[in-house]
Formats: structure tokens, sequence, C-alpha cells
């Protein structure tokens, strides 16, 4: 399923004295399929962009289309758009509130009015895979650990089957093993179920990682929107706007710039140690 955004604007609390254009004439597209990272610095616009991508926010000028469609058009349903373009915010957690796992993640698929049997196969399926088991289903989500959480609040979204997943930093806060957990278990989702990810985080690792494609915001604009090898060559603009790139990207310039031959469109530790394995078969010493 597509998203396509034009000339977005975005003015909080418009014709007040605490009036704040959050976004500013943003335009983008992203295909059925695609696996895309949003960065930018805090307060550069990132949730109020991912909000207009669902509908919850109305734009003060421009257009959101999804597969085509206008969605603040007449005929269309902003409900069956939630369903489809489904949003995970940040500390997803907070917002659990039934009894059980179980009751929690069906809470979607039951107000989409599907019948019983399907709501049970969508609930299992869901929590399967985040990784939970069926010891969970009737424990009260507040007895599980933080990560556990974590994934209870994403089954639910999934469990409502959507096309595109928009992910608010879905690893803050979690230890390293969670994060890496919850990571695999998405690039899986986008793998093998063919689901369009697109994925905020303040981590370039991750992003570096992960998606195929990134967009960075910078002040309610699009700084840039390209591959991660190419969007990590702005070192410097970069971390003029609060950001950084990949520790990797950072030895490779260095390496550069001591003269050595190595790509500086190195972005995950993979790469780099074939990079470095390379040059130590060339016999270059370190
Ligand atoms: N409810 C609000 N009322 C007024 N201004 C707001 C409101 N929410 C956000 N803003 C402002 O809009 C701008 C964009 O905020 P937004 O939350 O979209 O940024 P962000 O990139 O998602 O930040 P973060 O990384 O901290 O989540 C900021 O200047 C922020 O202060």
């Amino acid at each position: 399923m597509s998203i396509k955004i034009e000339n977005l604007s975005y003015v909080y609390s418009e014709g007040t004295p605490f009036e704040k254009k959050a976004l500013d004439g943003v335009t983008l597209e992203i295909d059925n399929g695609e696996f895309v990272g949003l960065i930018g610095h805090t307060g550069s616009g990132k949730s109020t962009l991912i909000q207009h991508f669902n509908g919850l926010f109305k734009p003060s000028e421009g257009n959101v289309y999804v597969q085509g469609e206008d969605i603040h058009g007449e005929d269309v349903k902003l409900s069956d758009i939630r369903q489809k373009v489904g949003l995970v915010f940040q500390y997803p957690e907070h917002q659990l509130f039934e009894m059980t796992v179980y009751k929690d993640v069906s809470f979607g698929p039951v107000n989409m009015g599907l019948n019983a049997s399907e709501v049970d196969s969508r609930v299992k399926e869901a929590l399967h895979i985040v990784g939970l088991s069926e010891e969970v289903y009737e424990k009260s989500p507040f007895e599980l650990s933080g990560g556990q959480k974590r994934r209870v609040a994403i089954a639910g979204v999934l469990a409502m089957k959507p096309d595109v997943l928009i992910l608010d930093e879905p690893t803050a806060g979690l230890d390293p093993r969670g994060r890496d957990e919850i990571l695999e278990e998405i690039k899986k989702l986008h793998d093998e179920l063919g689901i369009t990810v697109i994925l905020v985080s303040h981590s370039m690792e991750d992003i570096g990682k992960y998606v195929d494609r990134i967009i960075v915001m910078d002040r309610g604009h699009i700084k840039y929107d390209d591959a991660p090898k190419k969007v990590f060559q702005h070192i410097e603009s970069l971390e003029k706007m609060g950001l950084g790139v990949p520790q990797v990207t950072y030895l490779m310039r260095e390496l550069t710039d001591k003269g050595y031959h190595v790509s500086p469109e190195v972005t995950t530790i993979k790469e780099a140690y074939d990079e470095l394995m390379k040059m130590l078969g060339k016999g270059v010493n370190l």
C-alpha cells in the first residue's frame, strides 16, 4: 500500500499566540513494500508527520493519499484508513488497559466487527509474530516485563493486519537484546509479508542496518531522502542537525582520511568487517 503526501503543512494552535508551524511544504511518496527510516532532531516534525499518514491529523494545507485516495475526501472512512495504516506510538505499553493480554490484543479486531473465530486466530497469530507464547494469554499486561509489554502493544496493531506499519521509536528504553529481537521481528514482517514499514528512530545503527531508504526531517522540512549509504555521506550536515552516522561509517571516514582505500559507503558492522578483511587481504597493515 502506497502513501503520498503532497505539499503538506501543519500548524499547531493556529491563530493563537502559541501558533507553531511544525511541517512546512512536505512532499513525499512511499511505495508498497518499502522499509523507510524517518530520522530528525527532537522537534523536527517526525511525530506530526506520521500522524498524518493514517489521518489522525488533518493537514493545515496539502493532501494525504493512501493507495491513491485522498484520505480526507468525502467518501473515505478514516477508521478504515487507520486499520490499513497501523501506528505504534512511542511507549505504546502505556496504552494497554485490558485485564488480560488476550483481551488487549483482541480490542482492534473486535472493533472491526470480526467474528469470534477470526478474532481468535488474529490474536494468536499476532502474539506469535511478536514472540509471545500461550502462557501469557491470560496474564495481566501489567505483570509482564517492559519488553513483553511492548510486544503486546505491537501485537495489538498487528492483529488489525495493517498493510503499512509505522513505529515511533519501537526500541526506546529496551535493553540491547530486546531491541534486536523486536527489530528482527519487524524485519521479518516486512520480508515475509511484504508489509510497508516506516520506522522512526534515533539510532543510526538501527537505521543503517534495517532500512532501504532514509528520510531526514529538519525543522519541518525534508532535508534528505535517499538510500542510507548516500544520506550518511553528509556527516557534517547531519551533525549540524544534532544527528550522526553509524559508528562504522565514522571509522571508515577516519581510515580514508589517513590514506587507506576503504569504501566510505559502509553503514553496517558486517560491511565494515568485509571491507577491513578485504584491505588486510591486500597485505595492508593497520
Ligand atoms: N501539541 C502541540 N502544540 C504545539 N506545538 C507542538 C505540539 N506538538 C508538537 N509541537 C511542536 O511541533 C514541532 C514538531 O514536533 P514533533 O513532536 O512532530 O517533533 P518530533 O520530531 O517528533 O520530536 P521527537 O523526536 O521529540 O518525538 C516542535 O517544535 C514541537 O514543539
